[in-house]
């Protein structure tokens, strides 16, 4: 049978410590009621004592989330677990969660007590939760530079109190995964009741190593873990609620544990979080970065195509993302490309494929993504070619303030049956003078009846399209092109149409 690991969130009280993502009490409500949704056992819904704003949000949550214990933090002072109970009483299963350093530091320096004054300060205030709660928890802060053998005593002194959970908090994210998985196997068998207790960890990431460390705890005897959703916190934050969790779920073989946690609610989840709390996802973050499931490269994408389990060791639709998504760059290989091209509805012959995916190279080398609508007007753009009498070679476009003169200058240079022409022209604007040299190369009498250019989409980088309608001789045709430059856009599309007339008057 696999072991049960408790999840404790404290994204609500810990992940609430980021400066300015603080929430008002209708974000924690909304925030918790996700929380439940998603499984976790315990919300630490806040630090009461803290403001009576605070106080207010984790009695609503303590009033309306109903499946899982609700805890709130309390100091080891008799106020502050006066007005966490009073906050959270209400909750069909409270936890009183009591903290009081550990470590000789925080002791001397910071509550300038010596070891004796804080045992004793934390089996009181355990003892006067108790009266309150059934269910307390007990903190020994920085515990993970805590001298063992005090902290050994106060594990055991502050269970003998009362405390039905002792947490383990590695609070500066000082420790490293051997070295606590060690110390949780030491403190199980230095203080046997803790086997009696739910044993917690609390790890910080400020090593990068807070979720390596939890799991080495788990491995070792932890029965509870607390963690954050997208591993907010404090500094540089809190073990990541979806790392662990999917940690254990990925590899059943080696860990045999399981968590409560219906994954498919873990990337809703980390959106409303990283919404209401204002703090962006790094695209590259584990199980829930928009990358985390986003495929570029060719060799990556062709192994996906043929089988998904080639480059993606979890399902994505199991921590509910969308199905993997295969982004189009200039690393993208012809596999991709033509996959996309089928969803897109394109059943293409091989020689007109080889020339879409060259025209498509050419664009993405230039632009960062190719999107669908992108690839859509490339291959409309590709399909509508004509034969080229004159073929785009290279321009060179100055600004007014560039050209020296009053007018922007093109030069320009097609090649017409391998033998290359170039001129230069001023124009009222760039496309102006492009359009000018054209007609200089071409010898044409032409009148520009509608000239459009349309971004593809969003951002500087968008692929731009341009659509010209001209008359020649008395005779109207049409071209268009795309490019991520909009004048370049607009001479293949003028020299689209020009070659269409030609092709139409061999
Ligand atoms: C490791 C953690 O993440 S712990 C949680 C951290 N979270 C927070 O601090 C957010 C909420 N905090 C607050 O709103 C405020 O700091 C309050 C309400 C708790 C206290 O505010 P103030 O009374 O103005 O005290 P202040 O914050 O300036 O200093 C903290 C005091 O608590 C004492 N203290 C710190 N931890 C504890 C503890 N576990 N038990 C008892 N006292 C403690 C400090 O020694 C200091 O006492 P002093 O004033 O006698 O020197
Ligand atoms: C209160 C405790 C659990 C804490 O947040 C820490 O030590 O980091």
């Amino acid at each position: 049978m696999p072991r049960k690991l408790l999840i404790f969130d404290t994204t609500l009280r810990d992940g609430e410590q980021v400066p300015g993502a603080k929430l008002n009490i209708d974000q924690k409500l909304v925030v918790a009621k996700q929380l439940e949704r998603l499984g976790v056992d315990v919300i630490e819904a806040g630090f009461p004592v803290s403001s009576p704003g605070d106080a207010k949000a984790v009695n609503l949550v303590a009033r309306q989330v109903r499946k899982p214990i609700i805890a709130g933090l309390a100091r080891a002072l008799k106020k502050d677990i006066d007005i966490l109970w009073e906050a959270i009483k209400d909750a069909d299963r409270p936890r009183i969660h009591v903290f009081l350093a550990a470590s000789d530091v925080h002791i001397e320096k910071k509550l300038r007590l010596n070891r004796e004054q804080a045992l004793e300060m934390a089996v009181e205030a355990v003892k006067y939760a108790k009266k309150y709660c059934p269910n307390v928890e007990f903190s020994p802060e920085d515990a993970t530079r805590a001298d063992f053998d005090y902290l050994c005593q106060v594990v055991e002194e502050t269970i003998k109190a009362g405390a039905t959970v002792i947490n383990i908090p590695d609070t500066v994210g000082y420790t490293i995964p051997e070295e606590f998985g060690r110390l949780i196997r030491k403190l199980r068998e230095r203080v046997p009741t803790t086997d009696k207790i739910i044993l917690s960890v609390h790890c910080h990431n400020d090593l990068g190593l807070a979720t390596a460390n939890s799991i080495a705890a788990i491995v070792n005897g932890a029965t509870q873990v607390e963690c954050t959703i997208n591993g907010i916190g404090e500094r540089a934050g809190n073990a990541a609620l979806e790392e662990i969790v999917m940690i254990l779920k990925t590899r059943p073989q080696y860990f045999n544990i399981e968590t409560n946690i219906v994954t498919p609610e873990i990337i809703p989840t980390s959106r409303l979080v990283s919404r209401m709390m204002n703090l962006p996802i790094q695209p590259n973050k584990a199980i829930v970065g928009a990358n985390a499931f986003a495929h570029s490269s060719g060799v990556h994408q062709d192994g996906i195509l043929k089988d998904r389990r080639t480059y993606e060791i979890i399902r994505p639709e199991d921590v509910g993302a969308q199905q993997h998504l295969l982004v189009l760059t200039a690393r993208s290989g012809r596999k991709a490309v033509r996959q996309k091209l089928t969803d897109l509805g394109y059943d293409l012959s091989d020689e007109t494929f080889e020339k879409i995916y060259k025209r498509f190279l050419s664009v993405a080398d230039r632009k960062k993504e190719i999107t669908a609508a992108d690839l859509k007007s490339i291959v409309e753009v590709e399909l509508s070619k004509v034969e080229e009498l004159y073929s785009f070679v290279k321009m060179v476009v100055t600004t007014q303030a560039m050209s020296g003169s009053d007018l922007p200058l093109a030069v320009l240079t097609l090649r017409k049956n391998g033998e290359e022409i170039t001129q230069a022209s001023v124009g009222n604007g760039p496309v102006d003078a492009v359009f000018k040299c054209i007609n200089g190369i071409t010898n044409l009498n032409v009148n520009l009846l509608d000239y459009r250019v349309e971004s593809l989409s969003g951002g500087t980088e968008a692929l731009g399209e341009s659509t010209v309608k001209i008359e020649i001789n008395g005779e109207v045709v049409s071209g268009c092109a795309t490019s991520p430059d909009v004048i370049e856009a607009s001479a293949r599309a003028y020299l689209n149409a020009i070659n269409r007339y030609f092709s139409l008057h061999k």
